[in-house]
């Protein structure tokens, strides 16, 4: 609880004020080009890219009880407790002192969307899926060669399995918002990315007409920052 509060204490000087705070999710299965993509979001638009998978491999190179934790639930495919993946977003968000943040790989279930609903609340733009063949990613993971641990045979049909069985509710979800925003992710790299320039474009057209709601008017963080003084940051409306 103590370390939150301090992490509170950075966002209070370390977000432009008064300016609107912008999120966008990037989802898709393992291998679908999901990092690919927001290497080029990256340095075409701006946004700070935060991968939830590379924020878990750095928590596990500290060498916690969390860490080993992290790390054996990554080994196995599945998916870490959704507190710890929003927290360590969150953290990341406020150190890094932009206001505009691609967030890939997540959320990868309903809890995670709940989770980061109840902590940071900061409604995404639009949610990019990166859609992709099956039989296509499996041949880009085997052959991507960054020594991950989770890119081996077994692990990667138990990582297939979450994709359908935890995520493709997430995406239904959005859908049906509205807010989804689809791409065939089997082409070239630069291909994928003309459709994805188009997205991003038109997100920057709603921002010039000033369609968007301020920081201010939202106020997400206060927000945040009460419930955290009621209590409710451990996910347990104590309230009740
Ligand atoms: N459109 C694409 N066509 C072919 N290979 C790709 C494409 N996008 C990514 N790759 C390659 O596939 C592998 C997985 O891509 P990556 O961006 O790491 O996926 P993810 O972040 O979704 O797991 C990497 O080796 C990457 O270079
Ligand atoms: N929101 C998230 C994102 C990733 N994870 C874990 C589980 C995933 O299999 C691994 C790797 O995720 P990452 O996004 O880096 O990689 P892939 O899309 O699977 O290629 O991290 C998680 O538990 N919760």
């Amino acid at each position: 609880m103590a370390e939150v509060v301090e992490v509170h204490k950075d966002w209070i000087g370390s977000f432009p004020s008064g300016k609107k705070i912008t999120v966008v999710f990037v989802i898709g299965g393992p291998g679908s080009g999901k990092g690919t993509q927001c290497a080029k979001i990256v340095s075409q638009f701006g946004f700070t890219h935060l991968s939830a998978g590379d924020l878990l491999r750095e928590e596990v190179k500290s060498d916690t009880e969390q860490g080993t934790m992290i790390k054996n639930l990554m080994h196995e495919g599945k998916l870490v407790p959704s507190e710890i993946i929003v927290r360590l977003l969150l953290k990341a968000m406020l150190a890094s002192g932009n206001d505009k943040f691609l967030i890939d790989g997540f959320p990868r279930d309903e809890e995670n969307r709940e989770a980061y609903e109840k902590i940071i609340n900061i409604e995404p733009e639009f949610v990019l899926l990166i859609d992709c063949s099956r039989e296509e990613m499996e041949r880009r993971i085997l052959h991507r060669n960054q020594g991950r641990d989770d890119d081996n045979m077994e692990t990667i049909r138990q990582r297939f399995e979450v994709f359908q069985q935890s995520t493709l509710p997430v995406i239904q979800h959005y859908e049906k918002m509205g807010k989804l925003r689809r791409v065939d992710g089997t082409r070239q790299p630069d291909m994928v990315f003309e459709d994805v320039k188009v997205i991003f474009a038109q997100l920057n057209t709603q921002a010039n007409e000033g369609s968007g709601v301020s920081r201010v008017q939202t106020n997400p963080f206060k927000r945040w920052f009460l419930d955290l003084f009621c209590g409710c940051f451990d996910m347990q409306d104590r309230r009740n």
